[in-house]
């Protein structure tokens, strides 16, 4: 079943065009991955499907939903986004920001079972010891840690990630990503997250979007889109894909052509 559908979608900043044309279904509890290069549309999209930033032109529906009817609080009761982690500052401590994920639920005032909740969810992360720390104190990979923490308590269908792993040890890289993967199977969340890495795409994705210049030029299993073909073609990167059943390993190998990517 589609849980998020987007057709046409076209962005642009000013007159320059960002997203072209962008249509795909993301389905019910599925782990999606977006790839690409730098500057190719990734956090783009992910904002466009939060409500950050408004389409030119197009539609996005969440369920049957168009998110252009959809008011600003129940965008944040149906999907919570994880930002890219460059200098977020928050001037309270961990329970307090993670306890702010509560709020599409609640308003301002909290009871004692979005407490719980806050509980709940640092415990399952194995973050409980931080819950007095002050998030601005703390390193930019528990950071990251507090801002998915704080997605999680938000308690939505669908959870968005901009390169959540990106400041994180390959030991909690691998912590987020079973944490989302889990999240997708037991709690039959949908997960949609931008990220770099293509063999954490592979290994934990569902299904993978390629993006380049705006436009998804690949979209399918790890096995479709991760192919030399197309890492040539969008990253200008030779590299050997070694195929384990579904799951591409991709080694790159050196570039072919300085510039494909901006
Ligand atoms: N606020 C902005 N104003 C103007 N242009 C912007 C703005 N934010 C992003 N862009 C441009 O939009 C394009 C897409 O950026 P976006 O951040 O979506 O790419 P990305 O694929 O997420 O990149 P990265 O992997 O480097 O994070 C880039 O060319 C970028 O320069």
């Amino acid at each position: 079943m589609v849980k998020i559908k987007i057709r046409d979608m076209c962005f642009g900043y000013g007159s320059t065009p960002i997203l072209e044309d962008v249509s795909v279904d993301i389905y019910r509890s599925s782990f999606v991955s977006i790839v690409g290069p730098n500057g190719a549309g990734k956090s783009t999209m992910l904002k466009c499907i939060n409500k950050i930033l408004m389409p030119n032109s197009g539609d996005i529906h969440i369920d049957e939903c168009n998110l252009k009817h959809m008011k600003r609080m129940e965008v944040a009761r149906n999907l919570a986004y994880v930002p890219q982690s460059s200098n977020r500052i928050f001037p309270t401590t961990v329970f307090e920001t993670v306890l702010m994920g509560r709020r599409p639920h609640i308003g301002w005032f909290n009871n004692e079972i979005d407490k719980e909740k806050v509980w709940q969810v640092l415990e399952e992360m194995g973050i409980e010891d931080l819950a007095l720390c002050s998030f601005d104190e703390l390193s930019g990979g528990q950071q990251q840690k507090i801002l998915i923490a704080r997605a999680l308590a938000q308690d939505t269908g669908v959870i968005l990630l901009d390169e959540p792993t990106s400041n994180l040890d390959i030991w909690h890289q691998l912590d987020v990503m079973e944490s989302v993967q889990r999240l997708v199977s037991e709690k039959k969340v949908t997960a949609l997250m931008a990220v770099h890495d293509l063999n954490l795409a592979s290994r934990y994705s569902d299904q993978i979007l390629m993006m380049k210049d705006g436009k998804v030029v690949s979209a399918g299993k790890p096995s479709q889109v991760l192919t030399t073909e197309n890492i040539a073609k969008v990253y200008g990167v030779e590299a050997h894909v070694y195929n384990h059943a579904e799951t591409p390993y991709v080694m790159p190998l050196k570039q072919l052509d300085v510039g494909v990517s901006s």
